[in-house]
């Protein structure tokens, strides 16, 4: 044991007093590393005090996500993960405490990777596997094993980097707590403490601080507020008009968004912002945010018929997600919902138009060899109206299962990839090679034609990856892409909604015996277990006019979500009723709503 070492157990031995009987579990480590032997002394006590209270978890579609009180063990566990993640990436790991848009009391823990994105998904079932290990016999053998399979270095100078956000629930700090012994039993990773953040702004951060970047909250604000800037002083003379100069009024949703959009508002000259429901009086989630809006498509708590006609948004608990929307005049609560969809489309029209502009000028031939690859990438929920729209529009549409896992993944292939889920997650992504090849062009087009349009779309572009957030779907640099768009454009969100109409729809959700006996192919679109039911579905769906329809086992509640489309809402509702029916002839009885 060396003295780094020596000195870790020292520290966890005399807050964490070994129980009795510990010293016959050190046998198992005899066959590893002297450097694992040593620190899993002080891992082992540390597990002792964590102990898993029983409770099934999966690391799911974003982490695990239960009720607070259970989860101390499972982010201690996440914590060593981190640690782990960190020594063999030789990089700086987030690790972020949040339940999103589920209720107050719940919590939850996922892992950035030091690309700034989602945990890798080869790593799932680790994580898996020791959030479930029944005792610390087990989870120290996992630990190792896994250390020996991976080849993870304990020996080099690479200790790991942790850093380490919380959204505002009560529960985070002592979640927290948990997490920095995790991370710091393995080998004395660091754990640094950044606070209460968005989960963006954290992946963000990792991003940041991985490419050598500056990578402070400060340094996050500042970057999008300049961007932003950027965008909004380019903007051509006379297309700013009087319908988006409005106040925005935006639904913090009683979460750490409204917070941290208090905090930059303060840097933007050019925005008129209303935050509501940042959190000083009222309940996160409850009532407000985006997941509440676009799923139940009402006006969150705080918003009204004095609000007719205004822009609004809505973020969701970790600000995440963004919706727009705007309040009826009927005076029934009910909204029209610009969603996750509508974003993607407004994005994808602005960078074509910029990608144009830059292009015109353009050697037909170079451009036969050079042609930007921007696609678009959905899932099954996108609704069927901006498929068309978006494919119109001549652009590549392609689709993933639902998790913005897989939409990052597939959109990373382009040049500039664009991705949402239609609850409003979702940002664009710019390849390094474009992001090489525009800054090449900014500078040739500087020296030749100066102030040019091409110029200006050029730099747009540029403005446009340094403002949308390139680690995950982040609200806060959503919302400011979409403010500076709709400015630019000179168009009212009336304006901006009426791209397309929506395909009325309906999502229900069906309580079965076993969720995992659906098992899907095509993007969840097709049902190939249990055999017949695709059939079935098919030929109810084949009754209703421009109908859709499938299902799909979700991945973060115990039910089969069933979602349908028609070109009436009785129609979208009828369709969906009939297939929730269905479900449960062939899954067993249940309840749906
Ligand atoms: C229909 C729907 O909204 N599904 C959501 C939901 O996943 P499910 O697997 O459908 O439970 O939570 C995911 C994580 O937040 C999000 O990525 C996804 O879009
Ligand atoms: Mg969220």
């Amino acid at each position: 044991m060396n003295e780094e070492q020596r000195s870790i157990f020292l520290e966890a031995f005399s807050r964490f007093p070994p129980p009795q009987g510990t010293d016959q579990v050190l046998d198992i480590q005899t066959s590893t590393s002297t450097q694992l032997i040593s620190s899993s002394i002080s891992i082992m006590i540390l597990i002792l005090r964590f102990h898993l209270k029983g409770a099934k978890l999966s690391y799911g579609t974003a982490g695990f996500r239960a009720e607070a009180s259970i989860l101390q063990s499972t982010v201690f566990r996440v914590g060593i993960l981190a640690a782990l993640r960190s020594l063999k990436t030789q990089s700086v790991i987030g690790l972020m405490i949040t339940a999103s848009h589920n209720k107050v009391s719940d919590n939850g823990v996922k892992v950035a990777d030091p690309s700034g994105g989602m945990l890798t998904q080869e790593w799932e079932p680790f994580a898996d596997s020791i959030a479930n290990a029944p005792d610390p016999h087990h989870l120290l053998q996992l630990i190792v094993e896994f250390v020996n399979k991976e080849n993870i270095p304990l020996e080099g100078t690479w200790r790991g980097e942790v850093l380490l956000a919380r959204d505002t629930r009560p529960s985070g700090e002592s979640l927290l707590e948990a997490a920095k012994q995790g991370i710091s039993s393995i080998v004395g990773a660091s754990a640094i403490v950044m606070g209460v953040l968005t989960t963006p702004q954290l992946h963000w951060m990792v991003r940041a601080k991985n490419k050598g970047m500056k990578a402070s909250e400060l340094d996050y604000f500042e970057q999008l507020s300049s961007s932003f800037r950027c965008l909004v002083d380019m903007i051509p003379q006379g297309s700013a008009n009087k319908y988006v100069s409005g106040k925005l009024l935006v639904d913090g949703a009683n979460g750490v968004g409204g917070e941290k959009l208090e905090v930059l508002k303060k840097l933007l000259i050019d925005l008129d912002i209303e935050t509501r429901n940042s959190g000083k009086d009222g309940v996160l989630n409850e009532g407000v945010g985006a997941d509440y809006v676009q799923k139940e498509k009402v006006v969150p708590c705080r918003f009204g018929p004095p609000d007719v006609g205004t822009r609004c948004a809505s973020l969701d608990g970790d600000a995440d997600r963004l919706v727009y929307f705007t309040v009826l005049s009927n005076n029934d609560g009910r909204i029209n919902l610009v969603d996750g969809d509508k974003m993607l489309s407004l994005f994808a029209l602005f960078i074509n138009e910029q990608l144009s502009i830059l292009n015109k000028a353009k050697d037909e031939n170079i451009d036969k060899d050079n042609k930007t690859r921007v696609g678009v990438v959905q899932t099954a929920y996108a609704n069927g109206a901006s498929t068309d729209f978006l494919k119109q529009l001549g652009i590549e549409v392609v689709f993933t299962p639902t998790g913005v896992k897989y939409l990052h993944e597939k959109a990373a292939e382009y040049d500039i990839g664009i991705y949402f889920e239609a609850n409003g997650h979702g940002t664009v992504l710019f390849s390094e090679n474009f992001l090489c090849w525009l800054e090449g062009r900014i500078s040739e087009l500087s020296s030749t034609t100066k102030g040019s349009e091409e110029q200006k779309a050029a730099l747009r572009l540029l403005a446009v990856s340094q403002l949308i957030n390139q680690a995950v779907g982040d609200a806060l640099s959503g919302l400011l892409l979409v403010e500076a768009i709709l400015q630019h454009m000179g168009w009212s969100i009336q304006k901006w909604s009426n791209l397309y109409h929506d395909l009325p729809s309906r999502q229900l959700k069906v309580k079965v015996v076993d969720r995992t006996a659906v098992v899907t192919a095509n993007a969840e679109t097709l049902v190939v277990r249990p055999l017949g039911i695709q059939e079935a579905i098919n030929a109810e769906t084949a009754k209703y006019d421009r109908g859709r329809c499938f299902i799909r086992p979700s991945g973060t509640e115990d039910v089969i979500r069933v979602y349908a489309e028609a070109s009436t809402q009785e129609a979208a509702e009828s369709l969906s009723s009939s297939v929730a029916r269905l479900v449960d002839q062939f899954l067993g009885f249940g309840s749906h709503r």
